[in-house]
């Protein structure tokens, strides 16, 4: 199946830790990354606005992993950048997120994952990338519909 994961990071060399990242990813069975976006510099968004400007990026990959280890391999890249989990705060600064946007069609709520990501439709940092990559991209569900729109509504 297809996927798109978004990426961001906030601390250290930001640049390094999205291409740590991506290269982590594509290293891994059944997962391949087919296009990356262009890092983006964006300011924070959400509850922690005092903190530095984040890098992010959007990554289009195929895979044969289910979506609870496509999310647990994202985990797993993150701790291998230098993401320490115990002490992450809630939207707060990290050498590197990685979090599932969508695979193929799936919608699902279920053991610690929602797909799509419940904030990806809201998220200006994620949809402008993965524009970037497919003009013609859609958000899966019944609260999904075309990214160019829902762009346009977080980013007019
Ligand atoms: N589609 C998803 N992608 C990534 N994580 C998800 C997803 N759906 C649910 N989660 C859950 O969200 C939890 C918190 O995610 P995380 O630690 O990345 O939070 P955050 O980065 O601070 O905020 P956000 O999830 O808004 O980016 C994760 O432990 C994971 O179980
Ligand atoms: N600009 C920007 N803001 C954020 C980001 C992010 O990746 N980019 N990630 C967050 C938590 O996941 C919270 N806020």
């Amino acid at each position: 199946m297809r996927g798109v994961l978004a990426l961001g990071a906030n601390t250290g060399d930001r640049a390094a830790n999205l291409h740590a990242a991506l290269a982590a990813l594509d290293a891994l069975d059944g997962l391949d990354v087919e296009a990356v976006s262009s890092f983006v510099e964006t300011a924070p968004v959400g509850a922690v606005p005092d903190q530095p400007d984040f890098l992010n990026a959007v990554a289009l990959v195929r895979t044969t992993l289910d979506p609870h280890a496509l999310l647990r391999a994202c985990h797993a890249v993150e701790a291998a950048v230098g993401l320490d989990r115990a002490s992450k705060v809630p939207d707060g600064p990290r050498p590197i997120d990685v979090d599932v946007v969508t695979l193929g069609d799936v919608v699902l709520d279920e053991d610690g994952l929602v797909l799509p990501h419940p904030r990806a439709r809201e998220r200006a940092f994620v949809l402008g990338p993965w524009l970037e990559l497919d003009p013609d991209a859609e958000l899966p569900g019944p609260r999904g519909g075309r990214v160019a729109d829902l762009l346009a509504r977080v980013a007019p």
